[in-house]
C-alpha cells in the first residue's frame, strides 16, 4: 500500500534502510576488524582517535587500558553489532580513507536513490541518521555505486551530535537543529525503537521492512510500513 506525507523533510537510517546490513557486517565490519590494531598503535595521537580510546577505556571501566585491550572490547562489539559510539567513530576514520583509496563502494537498495532523487527534486529535504560516525556517512554517500550522492543531502546526525537513536530527546535536538517542526519530518528506519523514539518526539515514522533484513520478522510495531521506498510518496506543502 501506497503512504503519502505532506513533510519538510525525510531524516534516513541507513543500515537495514536505503542499505542491506548484509553489506555492512560482511563488507565494512571486516574492513575495520583487520585496520584497528594499526590506527591504534600507530595514530594513538590524532585528536579523534585518542577522544574515541578514551571513551572506549570509560565505558569498559579500564581507564589505564592499552591498545590490545582496546582492540578486543572493539571486537566484542563488533562480535555483537554493538552500536557504540567510539566503536562508530574509529569505523568511520578506517572506512573513510578506505572509500577515499577506492577500497570501498557502498551499497543502496535498488529503490532507494530514485526515489531520494524524486523527494530532493520536489523540494523535500534529506537528512541521516545513522549509528555510522558523520565521517562514514558522508564516504557512504560519496562513494556510491550511482555516483556521488551528497547534493541530495541537507545535514548528517550520529549518535556524537545527536545522540542514542532509541532515545526521543535526540529527535527533539535534530529537529532544533534542522529548524523543522517535529510534525513536519518523516523518519524511515528499520527499528522499532528508533521509531518508537521518533514517535514519542512528534515525528511521523515509517518502519522499512525488507525480506532478510535482520528485523524483517520482528516488524515495527504498529507503525506505518513499507517494504520498498516506493511504496512511500512525499511532498512539501508550502502553505
Ligand atoms: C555508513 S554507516 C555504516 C553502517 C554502520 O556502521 C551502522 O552502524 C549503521 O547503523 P544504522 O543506525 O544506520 O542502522
Ligand atoms: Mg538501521
Amino acid at each position: 500500500m501506497t503512504s503519502h506525507y505532506d513533510v519538510d523533510a525525510v531524516v534516513l537510517d541507513i543500515e537495514g534502510t536505503t542499505s542491506a546490513t548484509g553489506f555492512v557486517v560482511d563488507v565494512l565490519y571486516p574492513y575495520s576488524r583487520s585496520r584497528f590494531a594499526a590506527l591504534l598503535t600507530e595514530r594513538s595521537g590524532d585528536p579523534e582517535v585518542a577522544r574515541a580510546v578514551a571513551q572506549v577505556r570509560a565505558e569498559i571501566g579500564e581507564p589505564d587500558a592499552d591498545a590490545a585491550r582496546v582492540e578486543k572490547a572493539l571486537h566484542t562489539w563488533l562480535d555483537e553489532d554493538r552500536k557504540a559510539t567510539p566503536l562508530k567513530t574509529l569505523q568511520g576514520v578506517i572506512w573513510s580513507e578506505g572509500f577515499a583509496r577506492g577500497d570501498l563502494v557502498s551499497h543502496f537498495y535498488d529503490d532507494v536513490v530514485p526515489e531520494l532523487r524524486a523527494w530532493h527534486s520536489a523540494g523535500v529535504r534529506l537528512y541521516v541518521y545513522s549509528s555510522g560516525s558523520v565521517a562514514a556517512q558522508r564516504a557512504w554517500f560519496t562513494n556510491s555505486p550511482q555516483g556521488d550522492l551528497t547534493s541530495l543531502l541537507s545535514g548528517l546526525y550520529d549518535t556524537e551530535n545527536a545522540g542514542p537513536k532509541q532515545e526521543a530527546e535526540s529527535y527533539h535536538r535534530i529537529a532544533s537543529a534542522a529548524g523543522i517542526a517535529p510534525d513536519r519530518l518523516l523518519f524511515l528506519s528499520d527499528r522499532p525503537g528508533e521509531l518508537d523514539a521518533a514517535r514519542a518526539a512528534g515525528w511521523h515514522t515509517v518502519g522499512i521492512r525488507r525480506p532478510g533484513e535482520p528485523y524483517f520478522e520482528q516488524g515495527v510495531g504498529d507503525h506505518a510500513q513499507a517494504g520498498t521506498f516506493d511504496e512511500i510518496t512525499v511532498s512539501r506543502s508550502t502553505t
